[in-house]
C-alpha cells in the first residue's frame, strides 16, 4: 500500500490536519494508496517554504548551467525508475500500462530538454544612442502554483515544473486527489537529484479548500492550473484577487476533418486513437469526426468494426482501453449516452469485462453518434469519454466552420491527401494546433501547445512555456 505525504521546504509528513484521503484502482475500485491530506494550516506552511527557498535559497543564485544539470539528473532518475512509476501511475489512474511508460518517458524529455534551455536565456541590448547602455534581463517570477488534474498526472507535473525550475521558479504542487500518488515519487526523485529544499513542494488535498487557498495566497506570484473550464475559472477569480498571472489549460471539443481523399487505412488508427486513447480522458480528444458526406457511411462502418474489437479491461494488464477515472466519472459518461441516443443514433462497441475481480471498476464502453449536426450538446460539450460525434461535410469551406463553431480551440486534426486542403485548413481554423494526417507524434515536449476560446491561455512546452515563469527586467544606465 503507498502512502503519499506532504513535502514541504525538503520536510516529509506523514500526516496532516485535513486527516488521511485513500486512492483507488479504477480497474477494480480497490483502495490502493493514501494521502496526508492538507488543510489551510499547511498552505500557509508550504508557501513560506517555498517563499524562503526563492528569496533565500541557492537556486535563483545558482548559475544555469548548474540547474541544468540538476535538472538532467531529475529526467534521469525518471528513466531509471520508469518500471515502477509506470506501474503505480497505470494503476492509480486507469490508463493502460503502455500509456502509462509514455507518460514516464514523456516526462524525462521535459526536463532533458529545458536541462539543455537552462543555459540559454539571454536578454535583449537595446540601442539609445551614445552615453547609454540599456538591456533586459529575464527573472524568475517567483512561487508557481501548479494545480494538476487525474488524467496525466505524472507527466503534467513535469510539463509545468521543469520549465518553473529552469526560470529560477519555487514551486508548489497540488495533485488531483483521484491522483495523488505519483507526485510523491517525482518529489523524491527530485531531493535524490540535488534539488534544493523547499524549492519544489507538495501538498495534497481538497481543491475547494486548499486548492483555492493556495490560488488566493499572497505568497503566490504565478499560477498554471490544468483542468475543467468551471475550476479554471474559479482559480481566475482567485488569482484576480491578488493579481498575479495564469496559465490556463483547460477542456476542448476537437475536431478531426476527414476528406474523401485521405488514404482511409492510415486515417482509421488515428481518428480512432484521437478519441480512445486513455479512454477518452484526454484534453485534445479528437471527439468530433467531420467526414466529407461521400466518406461517410465507409469510415463510420470500419470505425464501428474497429471498436466493435476493443479489448476492454484492467489497466495494468495493458488492454486497448481501460476504465475511466471513478464511479462517479462513469455515470456521467452513461449519461452524455442517454444524451446522444436521444439526439442522434448510437453504435456501441467494446466487450465489457465481467470476470470476477473487475465487477467494481469503472468501465464504459467506446461509441460512435451518427445522425447528428454541430448544434446537438453531444457535439458540443467535453464529455471525457470514449465517445466520438460524426458529422459529414460537403465543402473545405463548411468543415471549417463547423470546427470552429464550438466554445473551445484546443487542436484539429486534418486528414487529406491534398495539400490545399491541408493549408486552407491550417490557416483558417481556430485552434492551439493543427496536426495534418496525424494526431499527435509521441514524445512531443518541443513545440509549443495551449488553446484558444474556452480551451484556455498560455502556452506549455516548447520554448515558448517559460515565459510564464519569468519578468521581463529593463536595465537604462546613462555614463559620461
Ligand atoms: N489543456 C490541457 O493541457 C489539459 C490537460 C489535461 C486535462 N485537462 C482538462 O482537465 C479536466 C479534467 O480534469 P479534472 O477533472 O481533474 O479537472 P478539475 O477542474 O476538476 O480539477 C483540476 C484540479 O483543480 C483542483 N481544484 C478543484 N477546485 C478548485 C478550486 N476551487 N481552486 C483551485 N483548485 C481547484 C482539483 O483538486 C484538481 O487538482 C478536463 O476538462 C480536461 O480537458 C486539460
Amino acid at each position: 500500500m503507498h502512502h503519499a505525504p506532504l513535502v514541504i521546504g525538503g520536510k516529509t509528513l506523514a500526516e496532516a490536519s485535513d486527516g488521511i484521503g485513500e486512492s483507488r484502482d479504477p480497474s477494480t475500485g480497490e483502495v490502493i494508496g493514501t494521502f496526508a491530506r492538507a488543510g489551510l494550516t499547511e498552505v500557509d506552511q508550504v508557501v513560506a517554504a517555498a517563499r524562503h527557498a526563492f528569496d533565500n535559497g541557492p537556486w535563483t543564485r545558482m548559475r544555469p548551467f548548474e540547474r541544468g544539470r540538476i535538472l538532467r539528473r531529475i529526467g534521469e532518475l525518471m528513466l531509471e525508475r520508469r518500471d515502477d512509476i509506470a506501474r503505480l501511475e497505470s494503476r492509480d489512474s486507469g490508463k493502460p500500462l503502455r500509456d502509462a511508460y509514455w507518460e514516464v518517458d514523456c516526462s524525462a524529455r521535459f526536463f532533458e530538454y529545458y536541462a539543455g534551455v537552462a543555459d540559454k536565456q539571454h536578454g535583449t541590448s537595446i540601442p539609445l544612442g551614445r552615453g547609454i547602455v540599456d538591456w533586459t534581463v529575464k527573472d524568475a517570477i517567483g512561487v508557481s502554483l501548479q494545480i494538476i488534474p487525474w488524467n496525466y498526472p505524472f507527466q503534467l507535473i513535469a510539463r509545468g515544473v521543469a520549465p518553473a525550475l529552469t526560470a529560477g521558479c519555487a514551486v508548489v504542487i497540488k495533485p488531483a486527489s483521484d491522483t495523488p500518488l505519483s507526485a510523491y515519487e517525482f518529489l523524491k526523485i527530485c531531493q535524490e537529484a540535488g534539488l534544493p529544499d523547499g524549492q519544489v513542494n507538495l501538498v495534497n488535498g481538497r481543491g475547494s479548500l486548499i486548492g483555492d487557498a493556495l490560488a488566493r495566497h499572497r505568497g503566490v506570484d504565478q499560477i498554471t492550473f490544468t483542468g475543467s473550464v468551471p475550476t479554471g475559472q474559479r482559480v481566475l477569480e482567485a488569482a484576480a484577487s491578488h493579481a498575479i498571472p495564469c496559465n490556463m489549460e483547460l477542456g476542448g471539443k476537437s475536431p478531426q476533418i476527414l476528406f474523401a481523399d485521405a488514404d482511409m487505412e492510415k486515417a482509421l488508427p488515428i481518428i480512432a486513437g484521437g478519441f480512445l486513447t486513455h479512454a477518452g480522458q484526454v484534453c485534445n480528444a479528437g471527439t468530433r469526426l467531420l467526414v466529407e458526406r461521400k466518406a461517410h457511411d465507409d469510415i463510420v462502418s470500419r470505425l464501428h468494426d474497429h471498436i466493435r474489437k476493443i479489448n476492454i479491461g484492467r489497466a495494468l494488464d495493458d488492454p486497448d482501453m481501460g476504465p475511466v477515472i471513478n464511479a462517479g466519472h462513469k455515470a456521467e459518461v452513461e449519461g452524455f449516452y442517454e444524451l446522444a441516443e436521444s439526439e442522434g443514433q448510437l453504435l456501441m462497441g467494446g466487450n465489457l469485462p465481467l470476470e470476477a475481480g473487475l465487477a467494481g471498476g469503472a468501465f464504459v464502453r467506446p461509441a460512435l453518434v451518427t445522425g447528428i449536426s454541430n448544434t446537438a450538446r453531444i457535439a458540443r460539450e467535453e464529455v471525457f469519454g470514449p465517445i466520438l460525434s460524426v458529422i459529414p461535410f460537403d465543402t473545405a469551406e463548411e468543415a471549417v466552420a463547423i470546427a470552429n463553431d464550438s466554445d473551445f480551440g484546443l487542436v484539429a486534426g486534418v486528414h487529406t491527401a491534398s495539400i490545399d486542403h491541408a493549408m486552407h485548413m491550417a490557416q483558417d481554423l481556430r485552434v492551439g494546433q493543427v496536426w495534418v494526417n496525424s494526431f499527435g507524434i509521441g514524445l512531443d515536449v518541443e513545440f509549443p501547445f495551449g488553446g484558444y476560446k474556452l480551451s484556455g491561455f498560455g502556452r506549455e512546452k516548447g520554448l515558448e512555456a517559460i515565459g510564464a515563469y519569468q519578468q521581463i527586467k529593463n536595465v537604462c544606465v546613462r555614463f559620461g
